[in-house]
């Protein structure tokens, strides 16, 4: 596979522990202008597992996760200086084509965002974006499958997508996401819109896609973490040179994460202690 015409040699990001990974960022700094938003992180997406990215507000979070498919590039004042390693390819490197890389690393937003079109079209979107010649109906029934929105919809796949519940329509995204088979799922904050049942079935989905994707989430609530993800990492805010920088303070499995941090900022967070 390449995100490009030409190969792009591989970088040697060769920075996290000895696990199989789908990306693997070494963000040494990111901009907006002027301003440091985000220094010094180094984290992976493991390939078949579950990634949570937790921390205070404004410590970066969805900045870096915005930065593992080039979504930020859409922001003119967003500058990275770093690699972000997805299959052996730097996807900040020379040639390569944003809209590739987001073909392979899907995202899911805040906020369900269905287009203003039917259920199907939703799904079918990404596809004919990417001229897909295979079988159309099968793909988008297996994509709301996966989602676990087929039951409720197969017999009004040409109502509008926004006459969905909120929950309904967060699936409607994801299959939306997925249907162009993509590796890599990002989720920034899927939940924070919804209830908690539409929150508790969107968050079992999230573990029986790991299955078929390497998954990364932000979320501002610890417990999801607790729930959903396999490794954590935490993120905080650098205020001592006057400013707000983010930057990782920790990664691991998450159990150890909550229960021994090897960090005293994380201990603080996760036991409620940080202001
Ligand atoms: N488009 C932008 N232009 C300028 N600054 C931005 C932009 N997006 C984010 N920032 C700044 O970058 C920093 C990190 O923001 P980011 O949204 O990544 O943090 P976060 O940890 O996800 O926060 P939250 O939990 O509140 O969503 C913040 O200081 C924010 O104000």
């Amino acid at each position: 596979m390449s995100l490009a015409a030409v190969d792009i040699p591989a970088s040697d990001a060769g920075i996290l522990p000895d696990r199989d990974y789908a990306i693997r960022a070494d963000v040494s700094k990111i901009f907006y202008g002027d301003f440091l938003a985000v220094r010094d992180s180094r984290i992976g997406v493991e390939k078949g597992k579950i990634t949570g990215f937790i921390g205070p507000s404004g410590c970066g979070k969805s900045t870096v996760l915005r930065s593992l498919n080039r979504m930020n590039d859409l922001i003119p004042i967003f500058r990275l200086e770093g690699t972000v390693d997805f299959m052996g390819q730097d996807i900040y490197a020379k040639g390569v084509d944003p809209v590739a890389v987001r073909r392979y690393i899907g995202m899911v937003f805040q906020q369900p965002n269905p287009f203003s079109m039917s259920i199907y079209e939703n799904v079918a979107f990404g596809l004919r974006l990417n001229r897909f010649k295979g079988d159309m109906d099968e793909r988008v029934q297996s994509a709301l499958e996966k989602a676990g929105l087929w039951k409720e919809v197969k017999d009004k796949l040409k109502q509008s997508g926004l006459a969905l519940s909120g929950g309904q329509q967060q699936r409607l995204c994801i299959a939306r996401a997925i249907a162009t088979q993509p590796s890599v799922l990002l989720m920034d904050e899927p939940c924070s819109a919804l209830d908690p049942i539409a929150t508790r079935i969107v968050e079992e989905l999230m573990l029986e896609l790991k299955q078929d994707f390497s998954v990364a989430i932000v979320t501002h609530n610890m417990q999801q973490a607790v729930r959903v993800a396999d490794t954590t990492a935490f993120f905080s805010v650098d205020i001592s040179q006057g400013g707000r920088t983010g930057f990782l303070v920790e990664v691991g499995p998450t159990k150890q994460l909550f229960d021994e941090p090897r960090e005293k900022l994380t201990r603080d967070y996760v036991s409620g202690q940080f202001s």
